[in-house]
């Protein structure tokens, strides 16, 4: 999918995505140009010059501030959009559902809070059918647990190939658990963009980050008496029929359903490389499957989160500890964490670059960034330790250890 957009002065953009991405994270510093970008994709700045793969399908675009009409209550905003939707529109119910606000269906559009308004401008734009939705920053005032259930009701409507959605946050681990290709905008141009996880570790590292976030992949663990619900949840997310309305507002809201049902206590059990892995339930994101594949998940680890175990025979028996999540790991690098408080800039220490990486993370920084290989898969996991226990722990690259994670 290739996408270019040209607005003088502000965005001189070229983006190169997979056919098969649906969710499309974007971000960057402010004032990059990222809105300007999207306004240009929408059609809203008349002399921009843009070049999109979707030129006869529907486009939308959900702002920060959400705009809806005032005169009306959130019914009327709603009806107002269904006028003009596409005929393979989803129900005004599915939408709100799907958005978390039925119970604001009744408010005036003044009452409603700002988390709330935004909510109801998502389900609005949903309503009218489109085929691409842009949204910038459009969730930013909504609470982290409807936030990720919103985003997980979206991710499902992309899985079941009903919608692009182009997403621009400064959440990197919103767009680390959704997202499955990531655009980086600075100055207007776009200075990276491919595979999430891949462009997180770039950002990470170009903007020296102390507790970058991994992205890591697995499947999904359901019990055997879960075995129904789950094959019914991947054909729901397979068998999307365009001729059938309900068919597909019942498919996506199933998925939904199931996910809630399924998980214990909230939590979900995922398998990584062989280990069973716990999980919050809306930490969670789903990705696209084919029918009667076991269904794959993805979330995000925070480096801050990863302990370090030397102890390799005691895999699965850390019985003392509360950390519940184990992988099997073989350090491939060691650097610093940059400290602001520390003379990093100066020309002394830098051109110090022979020293052992312990020297040097304990001369500029109190921690370092481990990044660990996950065993038996091509995975990675990021630790952010202190450099006392680097040296106390003997950590070198080329040795194996336990990362030993909270649930995410
Ligand atoms: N209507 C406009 N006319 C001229 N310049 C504009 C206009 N809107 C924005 N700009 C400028 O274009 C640049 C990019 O702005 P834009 O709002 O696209 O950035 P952004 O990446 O979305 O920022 P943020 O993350 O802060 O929302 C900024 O320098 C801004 O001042």
């Amino acid at each position: 999918m290739q996408i270019s957009a040209l607005l003088p002065n502000r965005i001189n953009a070229q983006i190169s995505l997979q056919p098969q991405s649906r969710f499309i994270g974007v971000t960057g510093p402010s004032g990059a140009g990222k809105s300007s970008l999207f306004r240009a994709l929408a059609g809203v700045e008349k002399s921009a010059k843009v070049q999109t793969p979707w030129t006869s399908q529907k486009v939308g675009i959900v702002f920060q501030q959400p705009m809806l009409f005032p005169h009306t209550d959130v019914r009327g905003n709603l009806a107002l959009a269904q006028r003009h939707a596409s005929p393979n529109a989803m129900s005004i119910d599915t939408c709100l559902r799907g958005c978390y606000c039925e119970h604001l269906i009744d408010k005036p559009v003044q009452a409603l809070s700002g988390g709330e308004a935004q909510r109801v401008a998502i389900a609005r734009a949903l309503v009218n059918g489109p085929d691409v939705l842009l949204l910038d920053e459009s969730l930013s005032a909504i609470d982290i647990f409807t936030r990720r259930k919103i985003y997980q009701f979206l991710n499902n409507l992309c899985v079941s190939g009903k919608l692009i959605c182009f997403v621009i946050s400064h959440d990197l681990d919103d767009l680390a658990l959704f997202s499955d290709e990531l655009v980086f905008i600075d100055q207007g141009r776009t200075e990276l963009c491919g595979k999430t996880r891949d462009v997180l570790t770039q950002v990470f590292a170009k903007e020296g980050f102390a507790t970058p976030s991994s992205v890591l992949e697995g499947l999904k663990v359901t019990a055997q008496s879960e075995a129904f619900d789950s094959y019914q949840s991947q054909n729901a997310v397979v068998s999307y029929k365009p001729d059938s309305e309900t068919q597909q507002d019942r498919n996506v809201l199933t998925i939904q359903d199931n996910e809630e049902c399924q998980s214990e206590n909230g939590i979900e059990r995922v398998e990584v490389a062989g280990h069973e892995i716990f999980v919050t339930a809306e930490s969670v994101s789903y990705l696209p499957q084919q029918c009667g594949e076991q269904v794959s998940v993805r979330f995000a680890v925070k480096a801050c989160d990863v302990s370090i175990d030397t102890n390799t025979a005691d895999f699965g028996n850390a019985s003392t500890i509360s950390i519940l999540n184990a992988l099997p790991c073989v350090i491939s690098r060691i650097e610093p964490v940059a400290n602001p408080l520390s003379s990093l800039n100066d020309p002394e220490n830098n051109a110090d670059t022979k020293r052992t990486p312990t020297k040097l993370a304990t001369a500029n920084s109190a921690k370092v960034l481990l990044k660990l290989d996950v065993l038996n898969s091509n995975q990675t996991l990021y630790a952010s330790i202190s450099c006392i226990s680097l040296t106390r722990l003997e950590l070198a690259v080329g040795m194996q250890v336990i990362a030993r994670f909270k649930l995410p």
